[in-house]
Order: structure tokens, then sequence, then C-alpha cells
């Protein structure tokens, strides 16, 4: 799905990470751990082209997505991508529906079949029937399951959490992973950066990301008891 290449980022002199290569698997749901600054959300923005690495190649069916211009990076958020983000990225004003509404379905869906409607979405995340109240009203937990069912509804082939569960209670996050982990059983590639050793412990794989780059392993520990 996405080979990670020999993979640098720097700022001026400073080197966050080197050398960073792994693939991502459809079906995998791969965990990013490491401490605060060691780079995982920079690394989640290199992979959704919101930033750039200084070196390597990210390789997407064989193309260094990269090295996409403008117009092809718009088309692989589009056609490829999922976002998943600790304040759940949604339109505040707008009621839930409209949120919804806004996620296009892409070309390369993980599916073959048609995809979720919004209210099938809604029923799966337990919000059944809530389409018209808005989203400021809803709690982080009921807000964090209206970006899923947005991505349930997209159904993209990559999707990339930062923190996803960040503000959550556990029975929230347990929703959310169980979600995520439901995605990627259809096949759907997930990474998800995060400091929660419940969400961590229920991933395929980890990638550990370290501050010394001269300690970075090259490639992600399989996860021995995904639960
Ligand atoms: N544009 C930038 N210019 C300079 N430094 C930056 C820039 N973007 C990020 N950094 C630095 O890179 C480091 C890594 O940040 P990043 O947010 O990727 O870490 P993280 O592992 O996700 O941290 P956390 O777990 O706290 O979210 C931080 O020290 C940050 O200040």
């Amino acid at each position: 799905m996405i080979d990670i290449d020999g993979l640098s980022k720097s700022f001026g002199a400073r080197t966050l990470w080197s050398d960073v290569t792994f693939s991502i698997n459809r079906g995998e749901m791969l965990a990013l751990v490491g401490p605060s600054g060691s780079g995982k959300s920079t690394l989640l923005n290199c992979l959704g082209l919101l930033d750039a690495p200084s070196a390597g190649a990210i390789r997407h069916e064989g193309k260094d997505i990269t090295r996409f211009d403008q117009r092809g990076a718009r088309r692989f958020r589009r056609d490829v991508l999922g976002y998943l983000f600790q304040n759940y990225a949604l339109i505040d004003n707008a009621t839930v529906a409209a949120n919804l509404d806004v996620a296009v379905r892409p070309r390369r869906s993980f599916r073959r079949d048609s995809g979720l409607t919004i209210a099938q979405a809604l029923d799966r995340v337990g919000l059944a029937g809530r389409e018209k109240e808005r989203v400021h009203q809803l709690s982080g937990g009921e807000q964090q399951r209206v970006a899923l069912a947005r991505l349930m509804v997209k159904e993209p082939a990559l999707v990339l959490a930062d923190e996803p569960t960040g503000a959550l209670d556990h029975a929230n996050t347990t929703m959310v992973v169980d979600i995520l982990r439901r995605m990627s059983d259809a096949g759907c590639a997930i990474v998800i950066a995060t400091h929660n050793d419940y969400v961590r412990d229920r991933c395929d794989a980890i990638r550990a990301m370290e501050e010394d780059p001269s300690r970075s392993r090259s490639g992600p520990l399989r996860n021995p008891h995904p639960q």
C-alpha cells in the first residue's frame, strides 16, 4: 500500500528522524509510538502531503507521492486519504449530516461494494437519528464518532490518525478503536500516532520513533499480542 524509503526530516541543523524505512499494508493497523517531540505527527503530515520530508521517498502504487505537483497531491488526498485528529476536525457550527455530506467517496475506496449511507454510518457509531444536531452541542466522544462516521462514508484506502483518542474516556476510546479495527479488517490501511498503551496493543504492528535518529529502528516491530 505505502512504502516509506529512507525518509529523513530536518529543521535547519536539527535532524528529527533519518533513514526511516517501513511499509504499511492493506488491512494493517500500525501504531506510531515514541516520546513527545519524536516526530510522529510530522511523519503523519509527510504521509498526508501536509509537510515535505527532507530526503527519501514515500511510494504509493509505485509512485513517489512526495514528488506530486499540487494537482496530484490534491487528487491523492481526495482519492486515497482519510484523516482522524484529536480535535475531531469537524465544522462546529454545522449539523452532523452536513459534516458527513462533505465526505466524497474516493475512487480508490478499500471496498468494492457501494459505501455506507450517512444514516447507516451514524447507526454504526451509535448516533442513529442525530443528523440534525449541531456538532458543537455534542460531547467530545460523540464528535469523534461523527468524524469516524465521516471516514466510514468516505472509505479511504489509507487512514492517518493523530492521537484520535487523546481527549476521550476509555469507553469512547474502545469504540473508536473497534471501528478502526473493523475498517482495517475490511482492507483499509491505518496509521495511528498514539501515547495510549491500549490503542497501541490493539494494533498489528508498532513503529517506535526515537528522538536520537541513530537509535531509530529501521522497520516496524510486529505486535505479538494484537487484541
Ligand atoms: N515547521 C517546523 N519547524 C521547526 N520545528 C518543527 C516544525 N514542525 C515540527 N517541529 C518540531 O519537530 C518536533 C516533532 O514534533 P511532532 O509534533 O512531530 O512530534 P510528536 O512526536 O508528534 O509529539 P507529540 O507526541 O507531543 O504530539 C517538535 O520538537 C517540533 O517542535
